[in-house]
């Protein structure tokens, strides 16, 4: 089985070859049309999410070929809003991005497309055991998308983008000494989003994702962009575009927060 990717051989629309769930009923990411997303008060406005995330003091980053990864070892936690009373944790975070600004993120918003989207991915440790035990389960992940729009340099994220040049090539790994506070990474509104029932953007597509959408982007440098378009993926090729376009909504809603 040839890896999956992002290239015309072995990118999003050959997945469904080897992954026969990415034809499923509960595809991510998806274009927000923000005229039928639908205001819902009692389930999201009673208990707002609320993220409880412990300042990293030493971050374990990962370039696992198809986008880079930072490791979380403290024992952040995500919960209300969707996720109710359960208690998320987050495992690790990571990116898509365009080889240009106009492309690059996942969800888009009226068809509107960011330069890149951060995911922080967390797990249901009310309920499952470990994330791998979890990454199956309906109700199994959580993960939170920002947008990013070229900007100012964001500083929470210079532990990353400083480093991308030690992580050129596939496979590299490397830990670095520094406290990095994961909260800093959103934007400052954490109010207003879009959430709904998807799955994972990349193989193994398991539909397994509550997704939370802020409304707010958050600004990186160019400097900090073209760190990521450096890096070197697991053909060898400059890792850029590592992201799947809109699958359908189906019979799903998007809810919002805000009006
Ligand atoms: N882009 S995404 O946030 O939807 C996203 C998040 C996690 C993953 N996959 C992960 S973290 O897999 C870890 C290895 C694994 C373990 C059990 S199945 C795969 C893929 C896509
Ligand atoms: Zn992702």
């Amino acid at each position: 089985m040839a890896h999956w990717g992002y290239m015309t051989t072995n990118g999003p629309s050959t997945w469904g070859k080897d992954f026969p769930i990415a034809n499923g009923e509960r595809q991510s990411p998806i274009d927000i049309v923000t005229t039928a997303a639908e205001y819902d008060s009692d389930v999201l406005g009673s208990n707002a999410l609320s993220t409880n995330y412990t300042p990293e003091s030493e971050v374990k980053l990962v370039n696992n070929g198809h986008s880079i990864m930072c490791q979380i070892t403290k024992k952040g936690v995500l919960t209300g809003g969707p996720l109710g009373k359960d208690e998320y944790r987050l495992e690790q975070f990571h990116l898509h991005w365009g080889a240009e600004d106009n492309r690059g993120s996942e969800h888009t918003v009226d068809g509107k497309m960011y330069a890149s989207e951060l995911h922080l991915v967390h797990w249901n440790a009310s309920k499952y055991s470990s994330f791998a035990d979890a990454v199956q389960k309906p109700d199994g992940l959580a993960v939170l998308g920002i947008f990013i729009t070229p900007g100012v340099a964001c500083n929470q994220f210079k532990v990353i983008s400083d480093n991308c040049g030690k992580l050129k090539t596939s496979g590299a790994e490397m830990t670095v000494d520094t406290t990095l506070d994961p909260t800093l990474l959103l934007p400052s509104n954490t109010s207003d989003y879009w959430t709904y029932l998807g799955s994972l953007t990349t193989p193994p597509l398991f539909e397994s994702v509550t997704w939370i959408v802020f409304k707010e982007p958050v600004e990186y440098s160019k400097e900090q962009l073209l760190a990521l378009r450096n890096l070197v993926d697991s053909d060898g090729n400059h890792m850029q575009d590592n992201y799947r376009p809109p699958a359908a909504l189906k019979q799903r809603k998007v809810k919002k927060t805000f009006t």
